[in-house]
């Protein structure tokens, strides 16, 4: 069964025009699923649908078969312990009142997560490349790259099957986001990704499957390799001819 799928999904944000028109996309377990299209294209948007924050005027959002509903608290709590988000800044995105042990705790806190909370976050902190030690310090201590370690922590530490990433190496400089991109590689291993990108490199070196999103539509979707190899679209293939070279996985790592 599909973890996560969108059936004919159109939305907008007020009457008149639409932000995306008849999208369908299925996220399977394991999949690692790049979505990729200029600015205004409405990725974003999609994110925000499938994280159940707008709802769609016209098709189906489910989780594991269940259709998503806002409405559904009990639902929506089980649903938010297994997709998490992490976004493109990691300044803003951690309260910098907070300690980190505080910022990664919150959703253990708010999903009502059993166990020990302190083990859980030492563990998550080693697991995206932190010492446990971090913990006790405050975001301010941090690089931005250590910043979008922890944002990333946060977003892993109650067990996701689903990690969406927003533009989530885009404000980071290039050897910082290698490795962070290697980071999200090695966690893609243990839980579906879909990340949200307008480079098409970053994708081509993370994900297995690639949906290029244009002015709301899917122009093109597929395998990766195959898809960057023989752009059928010709919105792929002026996307593709605006990146100079691209960092395939094997020239990363
Ligand atoms: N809250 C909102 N109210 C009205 N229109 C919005 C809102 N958010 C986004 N839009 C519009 O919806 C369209 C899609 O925006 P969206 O942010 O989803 O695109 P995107 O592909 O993520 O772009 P970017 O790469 O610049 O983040 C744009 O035309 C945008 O202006």
């Amino acid at each position: 069964m599909s973890l996560m799928r969108i059936d004919n999904v159109s939305f907008g944000y007020g009457p008149g025009r639409r932000v995306l028109e008849d999208v369908s996309l299925e996220i399977a377990p394991g999949d690692t699923i790049g979505l990729v299209g200029e600015s205004g294209s409405g990725k974003t948007t999609l994110l925000r649908l499938l994280l159940g924050l707008a709802r769609p005027d016209s098709g189906r959002i489910t989780f594991e078969g269940t259709p998503l509903d806002p409405r559904d608290r009990a639902f929506m709590r089980r649903f938010r312990r297994q997709a998490q988000v992490v976004f493109q800044d990691p300044y803003s995105s951690l309260d910098p009142r907070q300690k980190i042990f505080s910022i990664i705790a919150e959703p253990l806190r708010s999903l009502r997560v059993e166990g020990d909370h302190a083990r859980l976050v030492g563990e998550t902190l080693e697991a995206v490349g932190l010492d446990a030690s971090a913990a006790g310090r405050y975001p301010h201590q941090f690089s931005g790259g250590q910043r979008q370690r922890i944002a990333i922590a946060r977003a892993i530490v109650a067990g996701p099957r689903l990690l969406l990433a927003d533009e989530a190496v885009s404000a980071l400089d290039l050897t910082t986001r290698i490795r962070i991109v290697e980071l999200l590689e090695r966690l893609s291993r243990r839980m579906s990704l879909l990340f949200v990108s307008h480079d098409v490199g970053v994708v081509a070196a993370l994900c297995r499957r690639i949906v290029i999103l244009e002015k709301g539509r899917i122009a093109e979707a597929g395998e990766t390799a195959a898809v960057l190899a023989n752009p059928r679209h010709p919105y792929t293939q002026r996307l593709l001819a605006s990146v100079p070279r691209l960092t395939t996985k094997e020239a990363s790592s």
